[in-house]
């Protein structure tokens, strides 16, 4: 259980060089400029409906402060990218180097090549210097400019060449691991009682990453899905008794699963990892699915890659370099498991199996995507000239926040079954309450 006190963040020192933004306009019309300390965020806005009276627990508000932990002229900031790929990387890159090279005045931004490990100069590459024209054309892009990778770094190693290339600041774009990372490193600097400020960017196709309500790609990642389901229910629709089963990315979380679903409202059955479902007899997705084409002459299937991981109970699952469970595929299984099915029932189907796989992450950002990427790395930046360290920024309820990497990776975002989200899959899909 997550309390105040877990929710401070730790800052560097004293922050008191006068910040070279101008919010002059913003203020004569009495609208929002900097940012104070003692300005948060509920975490919790609702009440009512039974819910126990608490007092509710705050974070700090994200943004520009008056005074700033680093010189801006005298600053080294350095990104890195690590993990999966999602769509926006490249424009987070972008928009934290012209936040600080062109608001700020910071005068050298570094690219850290492949993740943490060109941070580790024994197996990476050189960090290459940021600029203009560089950065300028790479928001186009999917992917990101700057590489990533998977597997573990000595913290000790990045800290000595953190420490050895003068970076103040290190932005960390990734998921939980580089989060994890992240957090990581942070504590070792603090030990050497080096002031560097470790600031995180939560990166995610899969929008599990607590205190962040929707992360960049999430959406770019519904706009994909929702193409390849539109083909799935064309391919379903004109055959006999026609079944387009669709796999999409989401180890843990349903999320890109149950918001495609309901992006393209064509969908019947939507699995996700939170909802084991009962695959065999009566009420089970096999009867299910057979007495909806059945009724329909045809169906559409979408399955997170994480769900129904308990019919494989007792197989030990690979690890990759960063030690995530490689789940077992769920995909090719309900597919050979649907036509043994009909086929033992000898009832007449055609199944079009479709596994987008990286098609709906390689990509580059929607239009939506774009703006929260900008968002987030100009709060990334405010956090980090700041002195704010082992942080990372998040949204809630529509505010940018500052959180503590360790309330962040202490829990796991996950469907909420009783929300919003699965009531619409449920009552777009009709599928049964398992
Ligand atoms: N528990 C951990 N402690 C320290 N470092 C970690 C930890 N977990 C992962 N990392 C490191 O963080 C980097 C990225 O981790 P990982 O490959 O798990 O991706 P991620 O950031 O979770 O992104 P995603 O899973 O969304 O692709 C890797 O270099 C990995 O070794
Ligand atoms: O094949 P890779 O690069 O390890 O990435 C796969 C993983 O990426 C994710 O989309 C997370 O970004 C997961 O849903 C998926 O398991
Ligand atoms: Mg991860």
């Amino acid at each position: 259980m997550i309390e105040q006190k877990d929710l401070l963040v730790s800052g560097l020192g004293d922050p008191v060089h006068p910040s070279p933004l101008c919010f002059e306009s913003a203020k004569r019309h009495g609208g929002r400029h900097f940012v104070s300390e003692s300005e948060r965020v509920r975490l919790d806005i609702t009440e009512g409906g039974g819910r126990a009276v608490q007092t509710p627990l705050t974070l700090e508000e994200a943004g520009p402060r008056e005074r700033l932990f680093f010189d801006p002229r005298a600053t080294t900031a350095a990104i890195v990218t690590c993990g999966g790929l999602s769509p926006g990387l490249n424009n987070v890159i972008r928009s934290v180097f012209y936040e600080l090279s062109e608001n700020y005045g910071v005068p050298k931004v570094l690219g850290i090549r492949n993740g943490y490990r060109g941070l580790n100069p024994a197996v990476g590459k050189r960090p290459i210097l940021l600029n203009r024209e560089l950065v300028e054309p790479i928001d186009k892009l999917g992917g990101t400019a700057l590489g990533s990778s998977r597997g573990p770094q000595d913290p000790r190693v990045m800290a000595d060449f953190i420490e050895a290339q003068a970076i103040d600041i290190l932005f960390c774009l990734g998921g939980d691991g580089t989060q994890r990372g992240a957090h990581d490193l942070h504590k070792e600097l603090q030990r050497r009682e080096a002031k560097v400020a470790i600031v995180g960017i939560p990166k995610t196709i899969d929008n599990d990453i607590s205190f962040v309500h929707q992360s960049f790609g999430f959406a770019t990642a519904l706009d994909k899905a929702h193409e390849v389901i539109q083909a799935a229910h064309v391919e379903a629709r004109d055959a006999v008794n026609g079944i387009g089963l669709v796999k999409l990315m989401g180890r843990h979380a349903g999320f890109i699963a149950a918001g495609a679903s309901v992006v393209s409202q064509e969908v019947n059955f939507t699995l996700v990892p939170e909802i084991p479902f009962p695959l065999e007899g009566k009420g089970g997705f096999l009867e299910s699915l057979e007495d909806r084409v059945r009724r329909r002459g045809h169906a559409v299937v979408v399955v997170a890659e994480g769900a129904g991981q308990h019919l494989f109970e007792g197989k030990a699952g690979e690890r990759d370099a960063s030690g995530n469970l490689q789940h077992e595929d769920i995909g090719t299984y309900l597919r050979d498991r649907i036509k043994a099915h009909f086929a033992e029932r000898e009832f007449e189907m055609t199944l079009k199996y479709l596994d987008p796989s990286y098609f709906i992450r390689s990509v580059p950002a929607n239009g939506f995507d774009r703006f929260v990427c900008d968002q987030m790395g100009r709060h990334a930046v405010h956090a980090g000239m700041a002195g704010k360290t082992g942080v990372m920024i998040g949204m809630e309820h529509g505010h940018y926040i500052n959180v503590p990497i360790p309330a962040v990776v202490s829990r796991t975002k996950t469907l909420d079954v009783g929300g919003d989200l699965w009531r619409g899959v449920l009552q777009v899909t009709r599928q049964p309450r398992w």
